[in-house]
């Protein structure tokens, strides 16, 4: 739809944007990125013919511009240019109603109910039609531009060119814009450049991006090629880390302030874990870096508070997550910053140790309750009860990626190996348990001090780890013991 070739151009003798070329197809959406001064702007002005290009070409349906009337060409290419400070006094039905001239046959030729519909759809669309009748020299800034999408939306080109169309606007409106424009491009075919300044938003909506760097292209491509972190570091001259959205697999990217903010060193010991009757809490007094399979926030994570709930054995609920939400909400912890388990087994009974270096230990909190234990080899169909082994591995340390992960396996082999020396077994197959169906795993990191590559069994960490899991997994199963055959004895829990 649009064929953009080797086009160079600028003001006065020196050439801004240079030899660039880009084609961009119906019903698809291209961002335009680049540092502040790139060129990006003045790409798209001599995209809507503002500004007459040095040389190179830009053609819109198979036709270069040149070659348009300046209605023809209005009734191709609608324009949003960058948001203008001085507003005209015209109301915002006024204003809206400006895009549809193109559609106009002559000075005086009639507005037709088709003028109008497309009007009042836009207005809808931009969320602005209850703002009909107030002149714009009174809107925020963010009501202004939501009103120069509609003009332009009403101008029912089949090509629409925005510079940073979400300027102004706040993330409600950023949204509601950009699904807007995304929809009439995959439903309607409407072709759309757009310059953005955030790179996160041209991602989740663009289906290819062009890299401005000054004045020339230093990347085209899906957001997936573009959005690479050193590219991104070398145009940007910025830190930043690209990861995935945590919903859908479209790269973003977060910047990495210079100083280390939040990064005050601290050391988790086993005396920072309160432990009562309904739960064990864990107050890190700093974001620990966290993956777990908890109730509650599972996933990767920064968390300062860490919670192990007591509930009954009778526990039943639709949602656990939701319930232990309003839980946690009502208890007092702050919901950001808090994951959280479940277990039936006694909270008091938790096993808390230290292991590894001294001055900067591994800190390993089980619960364990094994009414209910599995051995997972023989996968036998059964009912699920309550009765739950909840790990927590706590390190004082800078963990990888891979550190993390190995550092699951390695406790839950050290859980399992727990469960044999223990003689735990499967009441339904009488076989050797390897867990229960619903255990929890944690494991968090300070992320400052000593650096652990991996956590592999013959690792330090993975030592660590291993013997620690293992003497506490077995610790709170003897408890749990110890307090069955107590209740077993008298009836009801000691
Ligand atoms: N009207 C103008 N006359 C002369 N030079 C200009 C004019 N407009 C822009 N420039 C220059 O052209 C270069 C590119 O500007 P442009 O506005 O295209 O950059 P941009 O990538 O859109 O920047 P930003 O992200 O800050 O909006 C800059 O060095 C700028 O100073």
């Amino acid at each position: 739809m649009l064929d953009v070739k080797r086009l160079t151009g600028g003001y006065g003798g020196t050439p801004v944007v240079r030899s660039v070329s880009f084609k961009v197809e119906a019903g698809t959406m291209l961002g335009i990125l680049g540092p502040n001064g790139s060129g990006k702007s003045t790409l798209l002005k001599m995209l809507s013919g503002l500004l007459p290009a040095d040389s190179g070409s830009v053609e819109i349906g198979g036709k270069p511009i040149s070659g348009y009337s300046r209605k023809a060409f209005a009734r191709q290419v609608a324009v949003l240019p960058q948001l203008q400070a001085d507003a005209f006094s015209h109301t915002v039905y006024q204003t809206v109603s400006l895009g549809r001239y193109p559609h106009q046959a002559g000075l005086f030729a009639g507005w037709t109910d088709a003028d109008e519909r497309a009007v009042q759809k836009a207005m809808d669309q931009m969320g602005v039609t209850k703002y009909r009748d107030t002149e714009i020299e009174f809107m925020s800034g963010g009501e202004r531009q939501r009103v120069f999408v509609a003009q332009a939306l009403a101008q029912e080109a089949p090509v629409l060119l925005l510079d940073e169309p979400t300027n102004h606007l706040d993330i409600a409106h950023q949204q509601q814009l950009l699904d807007t424009i995304r929809r009439q491009a995959t439903q309607n075919g409407l072709t759309v450049v757009s310059v953005f300044h955030d790179v996160n938003l041209a991602s989740l909506y663009c289906d290819r991006l062009l890299l401005m760097n000054r004045g020339e292209v230093a990347a085209l491509g899906t957001p997936d090629e573009v959005i690479d972190e050193q590219k991104m570091e070398t145009v940007y001259a910025a830190r930043v880390r690209a990861g995935m959205h945590p919903e859908i697999p479209k790269p973003q990217i977060t910047l990495l302030p210079a100083n280390e903010m939040g990064h005050e060193k601290v050391i988790i010991r086993k005396s920072d874990f309160s432990v009562s009757g309904e739960y064990v809490h864990l107050d890190s007094r700093m974001p620990l870096k966290t993956v777990s399979s908890a109730v509650y926030r599972a996933g990767a994570g920064w968390f300062r508070h860490f919670v192990n709930r007591k509930v009954g054995a009778a526990y039943i609920t639709d949602d656990a997550e939701a319930e232990m939400r309003n839980w946690l909400h009502e208890t007092g912890f702050p919901l950001t910053q808090t994951v959280a388990m479940m277990t039936a087994a006694m909270t008091e009974d938790a096993v808390i140790g230290e292991y590894g270096p001294p001055d900067a230990p591994i800190v390993i909190c089980v619960t364990a309750g094994v009414g209910n234990a599995v051995d997972a080899s023989l996968g036998a169909s059964r009912d699920v009860y309550a009765g739950t082994i909840n790990t927590w591995v706590i390190v004082n340390g800078h963990l990888s990626e891979e550190a993390m992960i190995q550092g699951m396996i390695t406790a839950t082999e050290a859980k399992a190996k727990a469960m044999q020396t223990e003689q735990v077994l499967d009441p339904l197959t009488g076989t050797v348990a390897t867990g229960t169906s619903t255990d929890s795993l944690l494991i968090s990191a300070t992320q400052t001090g000593i650096c652990y590559p991996y956590a592999g069994t013959v690792t330090e960490l993975g030592k660590a780890i291993g013997s620690g899991v293992f003497e506490c997994t077995a610790e709170a199963i003897r408890r749990y013991r110890r307090r069955k055959a107590d209740l077993d004895g008298s009836g009801r829990w000691s």
